[in-house]
């Protein structure tokens, strides 16, 4: 019988809802993204992901508007691109701290994260969200700081969420073999790319999703029906 020693989580439909992503924090971002570039402009690490954005883009010795329009649209096409995820993480930090949304996690999953770390089991985040927008996200979520669950985070940086390298990756950062990693994603490609790298993988489907009824990954409604 294979043991899983650790879990590696997605955040949006996995832990937490899609709405709060797509109606929360994407239009706080969109709305404030004009005014934070001018204001930050001076600093390195805003410097630094605007050229990254302008480079993916392939555009050359564009305007700062140009960027700006740019951004706006990925945000509005759901990219998930490293430098987009960077800049929005910036943004959303301000609303954590003035209490303007707290991050949105299903009820049952702190205490189930809670009740993995008590059996041993080590706990790890893989999101399209920048790391430090992962670490915002569950540092200021409803059900409290969650951030001491967690023993490290992976984003985009470390690769696509849908490429198998990405989770080799992934398991030789934690120091384990993939046959004893379970990851949790709402998106069967993700889950695919996990399983072909080794992974176990546990397939989100929350209400009113319907089950498959043959999935191609173990499926479940909720982390509590999840046994590791
Ligand atoms: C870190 S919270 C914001 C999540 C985000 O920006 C996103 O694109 C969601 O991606 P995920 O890989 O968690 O589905
Ligand atoms: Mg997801």
């Amino acid at each position: 019988m294979t043991v899983i020693r650790a879990i590696v989580t997605d955040i949006e439909g996995t832990t937490s809802s899609i709405s709060f992503v797509k109606d929360v924090l994407f239009p706080y971002a969109r709305k404030r993204l004009p005014a934070y570039v001018e204001t930050h402009v001076d600093t390195p690490e805003l410097q630094h992901w605007l050229h990254e954005a302008a480079k993916e883009a392939g555009l050359v010795e564009a305007s700062r508007q140009e960027v700006i329009d740019l951004l706006l649209r990925w945000i509005d096409e759901d990219r998930k691109s490293t430098a987009l995820k960077a800049l929005q993480g910036m943004i959303w930090k301000d609303g954590y701290a003035s209490g303007e949304y707290r991050a949105h996690v299903y009820p049952e999953v702190a205490a189930r994260l809670r009740a993995w770390r008590g059996d041993g089991l080590h706990l790890y985040v893989y999101s399209s969200g920048s790391v430090a927008a992962q670490k915002l996200f569950f540092q200021y979520s409803e059900a409290g700081d969650l951030t001491p669950l967690f023993g490290g985070y992976f984003d985009t940086e470390t690769g696509p969420k849908r490429e198998q390298a990405s989770y080799e990756k992934i398991a030789a950062a934690i120091g384990e073999q993939p046959e004893h990693l379970l990851f949790l994603s709402d998106i069967v490609e993700e889950l695919d790319a996990a399983k072909a790298a080794g992974f176990h993988t546990a397939w989100l489907l929350r209400p009113p999703l319907a089950m498959p009824a043959e999935p191609r990954h173990p499926a479940y409604t909720d982390f509590d029906a999840i046994a590791p």
